[in-house]
């Protein structure tokens, strides 16, 4: 009984796609979502970089890992950390918060008028409102939460709340996140332009978004996504998920499963960081496949600057820019308006200077 109260009907939105699609005969091909092998993504030990020490030999390690990161961010656009200085405490606070936060009947989930909510009313999201074919179809909930409102204030309040906790973990987030885009620019030989995430990407100017990704029992799991394939519309992904099987992404043009890391948070490229470094680190394509079993967890911190800031790619005497030149403004509303015609976001290849 609390399941169906609190889980959203997903079984008729699911089913209307499904008949759909077999009358149109375009589901996916037979195990096409099942059946991949699992991959290690590089794993960053971030240790080094949070020591402060002037010492020869701490500098020599400090730089290893600086390499580590640029070359996972050109090579697979992901990588897990370790030793990333975010607290089990903070983490799983948050963790706790978020599973209480989707226990709430669908009803005051649907129309944000549970007390629970705060800056984050008007966030829910289910399904896929938009998806005209099972390809289109996501079989998850999400809170998708600008962090506008934050004061980054974590230190009044009751620790038992979910506000607290958002709070918490982007202040966290926000530092991690100023810290490897400083280092991913400092890379490709920007240092000039290090000021820029400074100024460009604040605390209140990141997105958050909580899903959760229910068993999904209806039909084969090769049939339905757990979230659809996409890129991440924002400079980078800050990802932390539990140790339920389900992400996965393209690599070398194949997809691969990601292998979850205790301990780990997930880092990937977003397109805006490809079209900044004017393609040098990649923004990949990434999935969730659903579990017939077990509920799973994720929550993605986008780290994203100001609506005006412009994006235009660091390009050089030798390498001209692929991308023209875009605010974000313009990049989210491309993004939201192809969603609504598409059923799917296009993303970068509408900003490429030279369509081929
Ligand atoms: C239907 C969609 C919504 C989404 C773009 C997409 O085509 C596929 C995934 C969604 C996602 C997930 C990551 C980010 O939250 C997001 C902004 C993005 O770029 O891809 C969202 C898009 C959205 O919610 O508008
Ligand atoms: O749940 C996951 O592991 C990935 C979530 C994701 O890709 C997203 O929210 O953009
Ligand atoms: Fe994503």
């Amino acid at each position: 009984m609390d399941s169906i109260s609190t889980n959203p009907p997903f079984d008729k939105a699911f089913k209307t796609l499904m008949e759909k699609t077999h009358r149109e005969d375009e589901g996916f091909e037979e195990n096409e979502l099942v059946e991949i092998e699992e991959c290690e993504v590089p794993v960053i030990d971030l240790s080094p970089l949070l020591k402060e020490s002037n010492n020869s030999n701490d500098e020599e390690v400090r730089e290893k890992c600086k390499s580590e990161i640029a070359r996972a961010c050109r090579e697979w656009g992901f990588f897990h950390v370790v030793k990333h200085g975010i607290s089990s405490e903070v983490l799983n606070g948050l963790r706790i918060e978020q599973e209480k936060v989707f226990k709430i009947p669908f009803d005051e989930k649907k129309k944000n008028k549970n007390s629970n909510f705060n800056f984050f009313s008007g966030s829910y999201r289910w399904g896929s409102p938009t998806a005209t074919s099972i390809r289109q179809f996501s079989w998850s909930e999400a809170f998708h939460m600008p962090l506008a409102h934050i004061t980054g204030s974590t230190t009044t309040g009751p620790n038992n709340t979910l506000t607290y906790r958002i709070e918490q973990f982007s202040c966290n987030a926000y530092n991690l996140a100023q810290t490897l885009a400083g280092i991913l620019a400092e890379k490709i030989g920007q240092q000039k332009k290090s000021k820029f995430f400074r100024e460009n990407c604040l605390p209140t100017t990141s997105y958050l978004r909580m899903n959760r990704y229910p068993p999904f029992a209806m039909a084969s799991p090769s049939q339905v996504h757990g979230l659809i394939p996409h890129t991440d519309s924002c400079f980078l992904t800050i990802l932390l998920h539990d140790q339920v099987r389900g992400l996965q992404l393209v690599k070398d043009g194949k997809w691969i499963a990601v292998k979850p890391t205790p301990h780990a948070l997930t880092i990937n490229i977003g397109d805006l960081f490809q079209a900044w470094s004017n393609d040098v680190y990649k923004s990949v394509e990434h999935r969730v496949v659903t579990n017939r079993e077990m509920e799973r967890f994720s929550i993605a911190y986008f780290f994203c600057p100001f609506d005006e800031t412009v994006i235009e790619s660091c390009s050089s005497e030798h390498q001209h820019s692929v991308y023209r030149r875009f605010s974000y403004r313009e990049y989210r509303q491309k993004v939201q308006d192809d969603v609504h015609k598409f059923g799917t976001k296009i993303g970068l290849p509408n900003f490429l200077l030279h369509p081929s």
